[in-house]
């Protein structure tokens, strides 16, 4: 045990040691709120609380990880194991696993990834006859998740006219049609997307007052990290179970509330303090991660965002170096400029690529800063792209381990009843698809009883049926006396599956069967530590973890590596060196998101978690044309860059004032002392209309929904007004909200038919109809 208190200062050390009730301690960036969660709970156990009684929900698993590692090192290992500590989806998934058969679920219920999800409702959009255009399953799917984070059930959709309305106005009329036939099909394959593992769990804590009685009993301490970006069901959650102690302890920070987008209500900060009546309130103001000037630049731009809570950060830290502002000509100099520069530091400074970060707003920006990177030899790793575990060699191994325990989910069986290869078709599929449904069985249970339902099915085709499903029962009764690391090993030999992807005799085959490989050393390894940490090795837990697993989880690499990520995911992180690129208005902020004051909000408080993710230094870059939508735009550098104070800001320039595209000079980016100090200036006659106020204050539960049908004025033209696409929702002056049928002829007589709200189906002329996007 080491004197750990002696480690924090007396704000600090002041929540950390506060006695039991409610607490929320709201704070800025990289000022200890995480440290302080985690030495309390340390300290709760150093005061005999028993580890058995703590929750601590995180942000992301790794962050789990990090902070029962640091409290193992203050208490000891064998006292953090029983600390429940992880993401709300992991750990009310196993919760979840002990108490679904209340629900109707199987204990081993499957947990279907986005890509399941986005499948199924692939298939009951076309089972349903419905235009995939206009029901873009992605999107179906985006919308669903919203209504189940709002604890819209099936049900309460049909009794909210608004809903009704709302989706009817766009477009979807059928809408709840399709949420219905998901849930139950999802309920019949036993399986819960993401967004179930919430709604279940506030239906099981609701339904079952016994079982919430035994979770309130349980968790005597609850402790929740980043809490400005909680949903309303989590909220829920973490309400009901607080609710026989109060002992909850909250951490977060208004201003890096950044997943508005998917639900998160900055309001459970505001509410926190109407749900407990004695709340002690702590704040934390010294900043013990960034440079000062980093965080007196990240304090200027913060200020331009109307709603937030008063709080300010500082810092004892040097003055630290400039932000340093880079113009590049192109998205490819810009990459070469990154990797550049992260070169010359490098060589300036020993060094090593793990102190470098590439943040950026979105994931298809990578690519050009890989490519230069991989030109320099500077390894890197990639965060957030395909997981390894979404790829489709592991996702079909994977699907038979899931088939094993629990044979009617329906994706799994999908995804490997005719692959390898077993002559079971398309047309069969489909026939046990309808006949699933009619008789409200699995397809794994229409197929055993193969010979009773009359399929008109040949017996040739039969006999497959029959083998596979004997094939799945003979790796079920050996799963009963092998481990999890065995059993997948007899799936791909008796499958074959291995052999399958050799034959294709590619360099990409030759990798594929690496990662199937990897993924039995995965399962190993999982064995090994499961019990190590006494703790469940079964199959079934290996695919709750795998399910939820993220890349960010995935670092086994030793190998030091320039972290690539989007700032989403770099919440909670911290590197000494950042460049944030792409810095360019329509980019960052987002083309998407600049339509109303809270928008601009939003993606001005990303800009604060890009900011305050840096130690040391941060280079901010933009590009002064780059490919968007296919297309070669110009670009206009972000307010953001004009919004940070001046005095922190320097503007670097190439030495070669007159470079060529492609002809970048990698040492000579910039030179020992940067040639000159500019302020950064926006170019000359560039106008640019601040974002108009929502119209509507969206209410807390429902905020979303508003948005989405919400009138949003004063939409900017140019890429816009061109981007009009069939199925886009317009306002236009005179006729008000609009769907847009047909587009036809091209640049200058383009017109669209679109039809608006009063029924009148009009063809207007694009040039001058100055029509606003609204979705
Ligand atoms: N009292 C202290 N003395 C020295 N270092 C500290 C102290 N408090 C925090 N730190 C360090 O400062 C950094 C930021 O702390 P931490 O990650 O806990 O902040 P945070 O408020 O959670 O940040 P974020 O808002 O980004 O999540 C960490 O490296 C942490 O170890
Ligand atoms: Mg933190």
């Amino acid at each position: 045990m080491n004197n750990y208190i002696a480690q924090l200062n007396e704000s600090q050390k002041e929540a950390v040691l506060h006695k039991d009730g409610p607490m929320i301690i709201i704070a800025g960036a990289g000022s200890g709120k995480t440290r302080v969660l985690t030495y309390r709970i340390a300290h709760l156990m150093q005061q005999g609380v028993d580890s058995f009684n703590i929750l601590a929900l995180t942000f992301t698993n790794k962050a789990a990880r990090e902070m029962k590692k640091r409290i193992a090192e203050i208490v000891g290992q064998s006292e953090a194991k029983n600390l429940w500590m992880g993401t709300f989806h992991s750990v009310f998934a196993r919760i979840l696993r002990s108490e679904s058969e209340k629900l109707g679920f199987p204990s081993n219920f499957t947990i279907y990834d986005t890509q399941d999800s986005v499948r199924l409702l692939s298939s009951i959009i076309q089972e349903m006859s419905l235009d995939k255009d206009k029901y873009k399953p992605k999107q179906v799917l985006g919308r669903i998740s919203q209504y189940k984070n709002s604890l819209i059930t099936v049900k309460a959709y049909y009794t909210n006219p608004e809903l009704l309305e709302a989706d009817r106005m766009s477009g979807r009329p059928k809408m709840g049609e399709i949420y219905k036939n998901y849930v139950d099909r999802c309920f019949k394959a036993g399986a819960m997307d993401f967004d179930d593992l919430l709604l279940r769990t506030n239906e099981l804590l609701t339904r079952f007052p016994d079982v919430l009685g035994k979770y309130q009993d349980r968790f005597k301490y609850i402790l929740v990290d980043e809490y400005q970006d909680t949903n309303h069901s989590q909220y829920l959650i973490v309400r009901a179970l607080a609710d026989r102690f109060e002992n909850i302890c909250v951490v977060g920070d208004d201003s890096q509330s950044i997943y508005a987008f998917r639900g998160a209500n900055i309001q459970n900060i505001l509410n926190f303090q109407r749900d407990y009546k004695e709340v002690s309130i702590f704040k934390l103001e010294q900043n013990y991660r960034s440079s000062q000037t980093i965080v007196n630049a990240a304090n200027s731009v913060i200020e331009n965002n109307q709603s937030k809570l008063d709080k300010t950060i500082w810092t004892q830290n040097d003055k630290g170096d400039m932000i340093k502002i880079m113009r590049t000509l192109s998205e490819g100099d810009e990459g070469r400029f990154v990797a550049s520069a992260i070169f010359e530091d490098q060589m300036r400074h020993q060094l090593s690529n793990d102190q470098f970060a590439v943040l950026y707003r979105t994931n298809a920006q990578s690519r050009a800063i890989e490519d230069a990177l991989r030109k320099k030899n500077i390894d890197y790793k990639i965060f957030g792209g395909l997981s390894f575990y979404q790829r489709k060699e592991i996702k079909d191994t994977l699907a038979y381990l899931r088939l094993i325990l629990n044979p009617n989910d329906e994706e799994a069986l999908k995804r490997v009843i005719n692959y390898p290869a077993r002559g079971i078709g398309d047309t069969t599929m489909n026939k046990l698809t309808v006949a699933a449904n009619e008789l409200n069985k699995s397809i794994f249970e229409v197929i055993e009883n193969i010979d009773v339902v009359n399929l008109q099915l040949n017996t040739g085709t039969k006999n497959k049926l029959r083998d596979f499903v004997l094939l799945i029962k003979s790796f079920q009764a050996e799963a009963q006396t092998l481990n999890a690391f065995e059993i997948a090993e007899l799936v791909l030999k008796k499958t074959k599956l291995v052999r399958d992807i050799e034959k294709d005799g590619t360099p990409e085959a030759i990798s594929k069967v690496e990662n199937v490989q990897e993924l039995l050393n995965g399962i190993k390894d999982f064995i090994e530590v499961q019990k190590e940490k006494e703790e469940d090795d079964s199959l079934a837990v290996f695919l709750i973890d795998v399910a939820l697993a993220t890349d960010l989880d995935n670092d086994k690499d030793d190998k030091p590596r320039v972290s690539l990520m989007t700032i989403h995911l770099a919440k909670g992180l911290e590197f000494p060196h950042v460049f944030i690129v792409g810095m360019e208005e329509n980019l960052f902020p987002s083309a998407m998101s600049m339509n109303t004051r809270s928008e601009v909000e939003e993606e001005r408080r990303l800009f604060y978690v890009a900011l305050t993710r840096a130690e040391k230094q941060v280079y901010l870059s933009y590009a002064q044309s780059r490919y968007r939508w296919g297309k070669l735009v110009d670009c206009e550098p972000s307010r953001f860059l004009e919004e940070i104070d001046e005095q922190f800001v320097q503007q670097i320039a190439p030495k070669q004032p007159q470079f060529k595209q492609n002809s970048f000079i990698d040492s000579d980016i910039f030179g020992e002392t940067p040639p000159e100090t500019v302020r950064f200036k926006k170019p000359i006659g560039v106008k640019r209309k601040e974002a108009p106020k929502p119209i509507k204050k969206a209410s807390p539960v429902q905020g979303n929904f508003k948005r989405m049908h919400q009138v949003k004025m004063d939409i900017p033209e140019g890429p816009f007004a061109t981007k009009l696409k069939v199925g886009n929702f317009v306002i236009h002056g005179k006729f008000g909200k609009g769907e847009v049928l047909a587009i036809e002829g091209n640049e200058n007589d383009q017109k669209a038919e679109i039809k608006f709200e009063n029924g009148e189906i009009k063809k207007l002329l694009l040039q001058f109809a100055k029509l606003k996007i609204v979705n």
